[in-house]
């Protein structure tokens, strides 16, 4: 199952194009999506939630086309998406977010609140689930936006710069709850840190000014840091010898 971007462009008003004619399919179990600052990516994952439309081109995930009415919703349900900000809707529980979330998503009421207590047990915020949303840590918020995604059973979910800011528990935490949906789910996630890179990601892609600058299977990637590097910073030195050959 992929995400295809098809010549796919984006803009911001009248400015340069963030994105330009992009060819990109996404279709590993995880894919972690690299670039530096501005590069794109929290508009690429944006394009592929259908909360942007591209200003040229499609986004498809099987082949659901979210600018088609026919294909819209079906699309909107398979594919999850944590912005960068998770925002809660001011006043509600955290139970209340979740099921509302399934609710833009196109469920019944009905069914998006029965889905959100299960939701909420897998990223283990249920005995959470009364309390009022804006009294949430930043590493909590994020997990209820995870389960915004599991509520309305994504297929892929996208997940830009989760753990940016978080405290290192709470950054292992949301590592062994991306993990965790990984038995089922497919992800893409935008992110600065390497660290992880080898043990969470089996595709990665790097985008800069717009363009894919690499695309490939992480071992191919890890392969181009300079030899005699350091086991745990070959992610760094490939990263910097694609991004540096640029500058
Ligand atoms: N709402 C907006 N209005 C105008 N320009 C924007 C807007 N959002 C992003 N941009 C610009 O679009 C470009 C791409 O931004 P984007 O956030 O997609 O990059 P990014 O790779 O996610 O960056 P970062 O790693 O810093 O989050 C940047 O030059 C940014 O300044």
């Amino acid at each position: 199952m992929s995400l295809q971007f098809n010549r796919c462009s984006f803009q911001y008003g009248r400015k340069v194009p963030v994105l330009d004619r992009l060819d990109l399919s996404i279709g590993h179990r995880a894919t972690v999506l690299l670039g530096p600052n501005g590069a794109g990516k929290s508009t690429l994952l944006g394009i592929a939630a259908s909360w942007i439309a591209p200003t040229e081109g499609t986004v498809t995930w099987r082949g659901m086309d979210p600018a088609r009415s026919k294909s819209q919703a079906a699309y909107r349900q398979a594919v999850g998406w944590l912005p960068q900000n998770v925002k809660p809707m001011p006043g509600l529980t955290v139970r209340e977010n979740v099921a509302y979330i399934g609710w833009l998503k196109g469920m019944s009421r009905t069914d998006a609140w029965d889905r959100s207590r299960d939701a909420l047990e897998r990223v283990k915020l249920g005995s959470l689930a009364d309390r009022k949303s804006h009294q949430l840590s930043g590493g909590q918020l994020r997990r209820m936006g995870i389960a915004g995604t599991l509520v309305h059973s994504s297929e892929v979910v996208l997940l830009d710069e989760p753990s940016a800011g978080l405290d290192p528990s709470q950054r292992q935490i949301f590592r062994d709850l991306v993990t965790h949906l990984l038995a089922d789910i497919q992800v893409v996630v935008s992110t600065h840190q390497t660290e992880d890179l080898d043990t969470m990601y089996d595709h990665v892609v790097i985008l800069d000014q717009g363009k894919v600058r690499f695309e490939g299977d992480t071992d191919a990637f890890l392969s181009l840091a300079a030899p005699g590097i350091p086991e745990g910073r070959r992610a760094e030195g490939a990263y910097t010898h694609l991004i540096a050959q640029e500058v």
